[in-house]
């Protein structure tokens, strides 16, 4: 059976993992991959062998130690390397999927739902699908008796994706077809019915008018863009019969947590360090230092040197009942 990601299913901890799962395999934040559960199955990472039949009937969320370290079910020896079997939700599916397109990443997904005003039971439409890492976050949630209707012009990329929704048990929740919306815009069938549409096509102002006309009334679009100057012609465009057109970049700024060593030092020597808690006295070491006896272990946070930079510009807008400004629409940072 396959575990769904709809979010009003069994709690995550009281799933237990069976045949024909999908487990996401964490061995940190930035390693991590679905795999398929098999009776039969076996996994061969840096840490060991992993045989699958080791995980059936255990809780989503447990730690499983490699074939070499592993007493009996469950057991564990010292030095045996381990994984954490996680329930795939929609963040992590994110971030383990197979990427047949550029897809959308966590930050700029929070915001589509949440300005998009997704609740349980909204009606959704989208394009194009791409790897559908959007779509999944959309489907939970509209969940449990709403619908996101994702259209792509790519027939592999359409039966992809809905091979992988199918596979996370959303099938219920998303329709996948294959379509022209720049071409041809959204099916009349929906017209006046979507709660949202989302759009992230290269020429997403050939298929503005066909949002507007799907979407109810206050219905809200967004535009997802990476160059500046798609944005500038689709903010032309909506300007025709939306109102409340505004233009995000979410840049994100992530931080590795982990133990360190750490020395006696005050709150200014502490954010002289790039550490966080301005205000707090705490304990910090540099590199390469001796411990002595003011030094305590304790859990650092700093940036992560590789920071994740511009993905894209996301436009939002409101159907408004009269639309139509005039002028000249000009983007730019605010101050
Ligand atoms: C960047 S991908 C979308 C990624 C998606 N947002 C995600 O998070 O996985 C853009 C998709 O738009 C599709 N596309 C481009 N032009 C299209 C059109 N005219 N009609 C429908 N889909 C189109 C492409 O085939 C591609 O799969």
């Amino acid at each position: 059976m396959m575990v769904p990601l709809d979010p009003c299913n069994k709690p995550t901890s009281q799933r237990r993992i069976t045949e024909g799962d999908t487990v996401v395999v964490y061995e940190r934040h930035d390693s991590m991959r679905a795999v398929t559960v098999s009776a039969a199955g076996v996994l061969q990472n840096r840490f060991g062998v992993f045989r699958h039949a080791d995980w059936l009937g255990r809780h989503f969320g447990s730690k499983v130690f490699s074939s070499g370290g592993v007493g009996g079910k469950g057991g564990r020896k010292a030095g045996g390397g381990f994984v954490h079997l996680l329930a795939p939700t929609p963040l992590l599916w994110t971030l383990v999927l197979s990427h047949r397109t550029q897809i959308l990443y966590i930050a700029d997904i929070s915001l589509v739902v949440a300005y998009l005003e997704l609740v349980p039971g909204c009606v959704v439409l989208e394009s194009g699908t791409g790897s559908g890492s959007l779509t999944t976050s959309l489907a939970r949630a509209v969940a449990p008796h709403g619908r996101v209707y994702t259209f792509d012009f790519h027939d592999q990329r359409a039966d992809s994706a809905r091979e992988d929704f199918e596979k996370n048990g959303l099938s219920s929740l998303i329709t996948v077809a294959v379509r022209d919306i720049q071409g041809e815009g959204f099916p009349d069938e929906y017209s006046g019915a979507a709660d949202g549409v989302f759009l992230d096509l290269p020429q997403p102002w050939l298929a503005i008018p066909s949002a507007g006309t799907m979407l109810r009334q206050d219905g809200v679009l967004c535009s997802f863009s990476p160059c500046i100057e798609q944005v500038q012609r689709a903010c032309e465009t909506m300007r025709s019969c939306f109102t409340d057109i505004r233009t995000f970049e979410i840049l994100l700024r992530t931080y590795e947590v982990h133990e360190g060593a750490l020395k006696s030092a005050t709150a200014n020597e502490a954010s002289s360090e790039g550490s966080s808690l301005p205000g707090k006295k705490r304990k910090i070491r540099s590199a390469g230092e001796a411990l002595d006896s003011t030094q305590t272990s304790s859990v650092i946070a700093r940036p992560c040197s590789t920071a994740r930079g511009h993905t894209g510009y996301l436009t939002f807008a409101r159907k408004s009942v009269h639309g139509s400004q005039t002028g000249a629409t000009e983007v730019c940072p605010t101050s």
